[in-house]
């Protein structure tokens, strides 16, 4: 039987930690009204229950996310500031010539939304002398679905060891509202995005896969393709191993 109290009690130690190691003083969260960022906000409230700040920053989203998101804020008793995005969306893309369409095929636009998102939590950050805390999980991290250095532009990722049918028990145990429990995981980068529909697989399918080795071919072949194509995201920029001769 999985312990989710254990589980709950080292992550928010290992949260305290980093943030401690890294003199920081508290955690700053971007709060989507998604079950990632719920838990792992929760996790920095128990880890700096006087130092943690949700951020909620609207970007042609779906309005119900930015209520979930104020649920969220409101039931843990997380202080939050909301950040209108939508202007200085518009106003980027307007500057870099970038077309009106939000959509799976305009990718380079879409994920302008992340890199403002990162961009704002960063300087909450700065501000206050807290560190980013990342929402990614290893499903996440294992096939590359996020953007880099937008949602994947972070100080810590505490949820990175847990796939995501593991974060909604750990969500469960934390208490965090059914209703966004079993919402649709979704990026939001345009209407009617969702993860599982852009990915092609479950994550059901996927979070097996990681846990066992073992799936059917059509997995993966997905898996393995997102995977091999995204490792990138997870290393430093490469450097050439020469210099001046
Ligand atoms: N081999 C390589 N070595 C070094 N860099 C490489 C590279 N290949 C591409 N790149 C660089 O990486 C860029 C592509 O990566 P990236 O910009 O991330 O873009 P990309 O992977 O194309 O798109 C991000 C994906 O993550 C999904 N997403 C985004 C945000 C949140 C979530 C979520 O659910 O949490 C999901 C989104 O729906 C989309 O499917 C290229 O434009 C290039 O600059
Ligand atoms: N509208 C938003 N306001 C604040 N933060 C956001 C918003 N949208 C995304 N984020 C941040 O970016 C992270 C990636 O979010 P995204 O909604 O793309 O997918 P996710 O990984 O399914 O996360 P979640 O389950 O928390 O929604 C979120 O966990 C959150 O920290």
């Amino acid at each position: 039987m999985a312990n989710y109290e254990k589980l709950t009690e080292k992550l928010v130690d290992w949260i305290r930690n980093k943030v401690r190691d890294a003199h920081a003083k508290g955690a700053v969260v971007g709060l989507s009204g998604g079950i990632d960022s719920s838990v792992t906000a929760v996790l920095c409230k128990k880890a700096f229950p006087d130092s943690t700040l949700g951020i909620i920053m609207p970007c042609y989203s779906n309005p119900q996310d930015e209520e979930d998101a104020r649920l969220v804020a409101e039931t843990f008793d997380i202080p939050y500031k909301v950040v209108h995005l939508e202007k200085t969306f518009d106003a980027l893309r307007d500057a870099i010539g970038g077309t009106e369409k939000l959509s799976q095929d305009n990718l380079a636009l879409a994920n302008i939304k992340p890199r403002l998102r990162m961009t704002t939590l960063y300087y909450f950050a700065s501000l206050y002398n807290a560190l980013v805390v990342g929402t990614d999980n290893r499903s996440e991290l294992t096939v590359g679905y996020f953007t880099k250095y937008g949602d994947g532009g972070i100080d810590l990722a505490p949820l990175g060891n847990l796939v995501k049918t593991q974060v909604r028990e750990l969500a469960r145990h934390l208490g965090i509202p059914e209703r966004i429990i079993t919402k649709a995981p979704s990026a939001g980068l345009w209407e009617n995005q969702t993860d599982e529909a852009e990915m092609g697989i479950t994550y059901e399918e996927l979070d097996h896969y990681i846990l066992t080795g073992e799936a059917e071919p059509r997995v993966k072949e997905v898996v393995d393709r997102l995977h091999a194509r995204s490792l990138h995201k997870l290393q430093p920029p490469p450097i050439p191993n020469f210099g001046v001769e």
